[in-house]
């Protein structure tokens, strides 16, 4: 058996304490300092970051069966979205992609992502202006938040409502991923008081929602009605209550944080240079650098063979999109942000770009990602003039997605 090298750190927690302090720069020197495919002790459990084109291409696609996503990570953001397309376990997660996948196809958002933005963007952009400032990260998670909601949902419901009790969720998620022994395991009860809060405020929002879409004669055409909807092929049965909450749960905490922080970092790198290129390009650099989905985790489900290296069956493999995306053998001068690098006659290099994911967990959510994110920025861009203050702390926080200090104020005036 040929073990893949890596650091060694300390007897009990191994590399625990290292990735703690700052897991970006643990992972990069792992890189650097063992290559490609290195092992690592987190506690009790064994991680190999995996991070040439080929290996992931193995792991997420290819070789997708060897794979699962039975890990720590997934078992944890279960407790917020039950059984859902985060689920472990292969049979609901099935089910759901099967009657979500359809109701995100790009044609079904025509017409629909505009409206729901311009309501709460062209409003939010007087206010900038009024006073002459904005924080670009409260602003898009909230005008990502109330746009989601009224695509998803047609429904009007003060963003705050929904995204504070999903920062709870996410910070107490990502506390337990980084805790190696998480006694909420053994029981539910043992949930923090603010995390139960939390999902029973997020509840009661979405069982309202439900239960008023089953009563509604003529249900509006939206992502709600089709998952009401939708029948199995096999037994002709819909969604329960139940898992209709979890597939709704699951679609508000995979996609607004992601969506808002990548955005807020396309405002902050665009601005003073580059507002004028296309704005699925200035979406796209800005998801290379800082992609808010930085990490991505499977477990080998059986022995495996990375490279020329043996993968243990019951090994985590992580792969992550920011080291992907900074290699400068994929990407010339990776730190420069530079949209032209996603102009049509320069497509990125093969296999070295992944915000989205790959393979059959690829993000459902992408088109609409793409649709809220681009018309944003073109509204925006077109109008206002931005400039960031400076002196501000731009370092990237990971957590379940790479967040911001906060807040990041920009100036603002008119354009032209
Ligand atoms: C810029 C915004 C976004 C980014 C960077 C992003 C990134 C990702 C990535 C990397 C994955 C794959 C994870 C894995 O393989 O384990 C994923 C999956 C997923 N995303 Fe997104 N996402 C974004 C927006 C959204 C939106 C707007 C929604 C829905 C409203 C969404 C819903 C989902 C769901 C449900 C999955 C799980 C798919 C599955 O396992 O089958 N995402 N996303």
């Amino acid at each position: 058996m040929t073990r893949a090298p890596g650091p060694k750190g300390g007897l009990i927690l191994g590399s625990l304490p290292a990735f703690k302090a700052d897991p970006l720069a643990f992972l990069a020197q792992g890189l650097r300092d063992h290559g490609p495919v290195f092992r690592f002790r987190m506690g009790p459990f064994t991680a190999h970051l995996v991070n040439a084109p080929d290996h992931i291409d193995h792991v997420l696609s290819r070789n997708a069966r060897g794979y699962d996503k039975a890990t720590r990570s997934a078992d944890r953001i279960a407790a917020t979205t039950g059984n859902s397309l985060l689920s472990p376990d292969p049979e609901h997660w099935t089910r759901h992609r099967q009657v979500i996948q359809p109701a995100f196809q790009p044609r079904r958002f025509d017409g629909t992502i505009a409206p729901a933005i311009d309501a709460l963007l062209l409003p939010a952009m007087q206010d900038w202006l009024r006073s002459g400032r904005v924080d670009i990260v409260a602003e898009m998670m909230r005008i990502v938040i109330g746009a989601a909601i009224r695509i998803l949902f047609s429904a009007e419901i003060e963003a705050r409502r929904i995204s504070d009790p999903l920062e709870v969720l996410l910070a107490d998620t990502w506390r337990r991923i980084e805790a190696p022994f998480d006694l909420s395991q053994l029981s539910r009860h043992l949930h923090r008081r603010t995390f139960r809060r939390a999902v029973g405020q997020i509840d009661a929002i979405v069982l309202g929602l439900i239960a008023a879409r089953r009563a509604m004669a003529a249900p509006p055409d939206d992502v709600l009605t089709r998952l009401v909807a939708a029948r199995s092929a096999e037994t002709g049965a819909g969604l329960t209550d139940r898992e209709l909450r979890d597939a709704t749960v699951t679609l508000l905490l995979a996609g607004h944080e992601t969506t808002a922080n990548a955005l807020a970092r396309a405002f902050i790198h665009a601005a003073g240079g580059h507002e004028t290129a296309p704005p699925a390009q200035i979406f796209a650099e800005a998801m290379r650098l800082y992609p808010s989905i930085w990490v991505i985790e499977r477990r080998a489900r059986v022995a495996d063979r990375i490279g020329d290296f043996d993968i243990p069956a019951g090994s985590s493999v992580l792969i992550s999109p920011w080291l992907l995306h900074r290699d400068p053998r994929l990407w010339p001068d990776p730190e420069r942000f530079d949209p032209s690098r996603f102009s049509a006659d320069t497509p990125p290099p093969r296999r070295a770009y992944m915000p989205f994911g790959l393979g059959q967990h690829r993000c459902v959510g992408l088109h609409l990602a793409q649709g809220i994110a681009e018309h944003i920025l073109a509204t925006v861009f077109d109008r206002l003039r931005l400039r960031l203050l400076p002196g501000q702390d731009l370092r990237p926080r990971p957590g379940i997605t790479l967040r911001h200090a906060v807040p990041v104020m920009m100036e603002v005036t008119r354009r032209g």
